[in-house]
C-alpha cells in the first residue's frame, strides 16, 4: 500500500470538516475525491499532504508514519501536490519555476535544469522554458503547476482541481497528460469538480458530503448512487433520475 488515511478528523474549533475519513491508495490507482461544495475534500487533501495537521487519524505513507511530517518531508518520499491556485513565482522563468521542483533531488543547478527542461518536454511546454512565468494564461500556469510537482519524481501526484478554469478543449488536453502521468508509474489521487474528469479518469471514487465519506467504488457507481445524487442536488434530483435524466448530466457533466 502506498498511501493510508486512518480515521482523519480534522476540526475548526468544534466544527469537523472531515469526520473520521479513511482510505487506501494502492500504486497505479487512480482516486478521485468528489463532493458538493464545503464537504471536505480539500481539508480532507491537506490532511494528505501536510499542508494542514490533523486533529486525530493517521497518515501512512509506504507504511511510514507521516501524520506531522511537513509537506517538504512528505515530498522528499514521493507524495506531490499541485495547488487549485497555482502557485507561480512570477519573477521567474517557467524553466526556473520547474527548477524549485527538481531542486529537491539535484543539488546541482545543471543537473536541476536538465531534469525540468525533461520534464517541460513531457509537457509539452518545452519551447515556453524561457519565457517569464507570469506571461502564462490559466492552462499555462495549471500546466506548469503540474511541471512542478513532477520534478520532484513523484510516487504518488495530488492534484488539486488541475482543470478548474478550462476550456472543454483543454481540458481534454489536461486528461490526456494525466494519462500520460499515471502510464509513466505515478499513482495520482484527484480533486475535481468537473465530473467528466472523474469519469475518464478515476478508477476509484470517494464521495464526501458533510465531512464524511457517504459512497465509494467505481465511478459509475457512485454516480448511480441515490445517496451521491441527493447529496450533490437534494431531493429534486432523485424525480429527475427518474424522470430520464442521467445523474451525471445532472451534475454538471456529459455521459462519455
Ligand atoms: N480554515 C478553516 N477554518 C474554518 N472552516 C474551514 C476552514 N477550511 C475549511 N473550512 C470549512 O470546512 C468545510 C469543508 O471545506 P473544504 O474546503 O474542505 O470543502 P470542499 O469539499 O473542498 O469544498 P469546495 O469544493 O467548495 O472546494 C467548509 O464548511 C469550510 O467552510
Amino acid at each position: 500500500m502506498l498511501l493510508e488515511a486512518r480515521e482523519i478528523t480534522k476540526a475548526f474549533g468544534s466544527f469537523k470538516a472531515v469526520d473520521a475519513a479513511s482510505v487506501t491508495l494502492e500504486p497505479g490507482d487512480i482516486l478521485g475525491l468528489i463532493g458538493p461544495n464545503g464537504a471536505g475534500k480539500s481539508t480532507f487533501f491537506n490532511c494528505l499532504t501536510g499542508d494542514l495537521q490533523t486533529t486525530s487519524g493517521q497518515v501512512l505513507f509506504e507504511g511510514h508514519d507521516i501524520t506531522r511530517a511537513t509537506p517538504e518531508a512528505r515530498a522528499r518520499l514521493g507524495l506531490a501536490r499541485t495547488f487549485q491556485v497555482p502557485q507561480t513565482f512570477e519573477g521567474m522563468t517557467v524553466l526556473e519555476n520547474v527548477m524549485i521542483g527538481a531542486f529537491l533531488r539535484s543539488s546541482h543547478r545543471a543537473e536541476a535544469e536538465s531534469k525540468a527542461r525533461a520534464v517541460l518536454a513531457r509537457v509539452g511546454m518545452e519551447r515556453l522554458a524561457d519565457a517569464p512565468a507570469r506571461a502564462l494564461g490559466t492552462p499555462g500556469r495549471k500546466r506548469l503547476e503540474i511541471a512542478r510537482a513532477l520534478a520532484t519524481e513523484p510516487k504518488v501526484l495530488l492534484l488539486d482541481e488541475a482543470m478548474a478554469g478550462l476550456t472543454l478543449r483543454e481540458v481534454q488536453l489536461a486528461i490526456d497528460l494525466v494519462r500520460d502521468i499515471h502510464r509513466s508509474g505515478v499513482t495520482l489521487v484527484i480533486v475535481e469538480h468537473i465530473m467528466e474528469v472523474i469519469m475518464s479518469l478515476a478508477s476509484r471514487v470517494m464521495v464526501f458530503h458533510q465531512g464524511r465519506e457517504i459512497a465509494r467504488g467505481n465511478p459509475r457507481e457512485v454516480t448511480s448512487n441515490p445517496a451521491v445524487i441527493a447529496a450533490y442536488l437534494g431531493s429534486r434530483a432523485a424525480a429527475k433520475v427518474a424522470a430520464g435524466h442521467t445523474p451525471i448530466e445532472l451534475m454538471g457533466g456529459s455521459e462519455t
